[in-house]
């Protein structure tokens, strides 16, 4: 039988010192390959230590992080580093180098070809919106804070690599283009395969990009799991009250029709529902609760509804099975579904 293959990292105990003040004290967690990570926390509660232990910039007082099964501490740094893709909030792009030439930084001490370089650092740029013929020749101070930090990252994916550390890579920019910024570096296909692990301390970052969060105060894992897990069963009342303010928000976000299927109104007499379905009013039962209540928003916004309130239909279910969705029959649904998932 193979042997399932090692986690991409793995951290036992780790623990870091600044003099007297315990910085990062006994974290673990071992993470898939093409998983992601979110380290999230207060300032201050150690994100940026613990991810700069992941590649030795910084050095634990104890415990041990192992890549692909091997301790790190017996790889150099500078190697460990090249198979790991690093990208910070400041961006540190090389001032006197152009945009293409600071992507292919790492490539060149790799010794790749030229050509093969040239030709990763346009697809690259291309796929980060930054069309190479406009921008590859461009120096980081002629480009704004959103383009720099899609260089920052086009930088740090140019060789390839297939773990990326990111320490609130979009920290630098407004919630505009953050949000933005964002939904690109999701959709990436270059980052679908990754093991990354991604600092932030904003709630609304972490549920979107993370598999599983991290959740650290005062050096100290709090919980970890999915952003769902944290949610809806948190391990204490830290972790409660950290996302007190931003609950509501996060439920919707959260939680898909999918989830809710209980709790959705089944087929009363509904006239022959065919009629009333475009591609409009149409939601698929993968949607988040927040998409059903943009998509009724927006059917509001079209105009009176033929038949009283904004209603959607929900595609792949028979007419019969389920009755459409209102403003009121989603909130309702969505309120006992939130009651059942976080019972005890
Ligand atoms: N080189 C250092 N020397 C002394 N203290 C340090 C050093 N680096 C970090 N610290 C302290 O360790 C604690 C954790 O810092 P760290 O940067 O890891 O936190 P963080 O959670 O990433 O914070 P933020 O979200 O504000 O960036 C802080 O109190 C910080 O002042």
């Amino acid at each position: 039988m193979p042997t399932p293959a090692p986690p991409a990292i793995e951290v036992c105990n780790l623990t870091k010192h600044y003099g007297s003040h315990a910085v990062v004290q006994d974290v673990s967690f071992a993470l898939a390959p093409g998983e992601t990570l979110v380290l999230l926390g207060p300032s201050g509660c150690g994100k940026t230590t613990l991810l700069r232990m992941l590649n030795r910039l910084v050095e634990p007082d104890a415990g041990s992080v192992s890549v692909n099964g091997a301790d790190v501490r017996q790889q150099r740094p500078e190697e460990l580093r090249r198979g790991m893709g690093y990208v910070i909030q400041q961006v540190g792009l090389l001032p006197h180098y152009t945009v293409a030439e600071n992507v292919a930084v790492v490539p060149r001490l790799l010794g790749h070809a030229p050509d093969r370089i040239a030709a990763r650092t346009g697809e690259l740029l291309r796929r980060l919106h930054l069309p190479p013929e406009q921008f590859a020749g461009q120096y980081p101070r002629q480009l704004s804070g959103g383009q720099q930090q899609r260089v920052g990252l086009a930088r740090a994916l140019a060789a390839d690599p297939p773990i990326v550390l990111l320490d609130e890579p979009f920290g630098a920019l407004d919630p505009l283009t953050r949000a933005s910024i964002r939904r690109e570096f999701r959709e990436l296909p270059e980052l679908r395969r990754k093991t990354l692990v991604l600092v932030t301390h904003d709630v609304t970052e972490a549920f979107e990009l993370a598999d599983r969060i991290l959740l650290l105060e005062a050096g100290r894992v709090q919980q970890l799991g999915t952003p769902r897990q944290l949610l809806l069963h948190p391990a204490n009342s830290f972790v409660r009250r950290f996302f007190a303010a931003e609950q509501l928000g996060l439920q919707l976000r959260t939680l898909r029709l999918t989830d809710m299927l209980a709790e959705l109104p089944p087929a009363a007499e509904i006239p022959d529902a065919t009629t009333f379905k475009s591609e409009d009013n149409t939601v698929a039962l993968t949607a988040t609760v927040q998409e059903v209540l943009e998509q009724l928003s927006r059917l509001t916004a079209a105009g009176p509804a033929a038949a009283g309130d904004a209603t959607v239909w929900l595609e792949a279910t028979p007419p019969a099975a389920r009755e459409p969705l209102t403003y009121a029959s989603l909130m309702a649904a969505f309120g006992r579904a939130i009651q059942r998932l976080s019972a005890p």
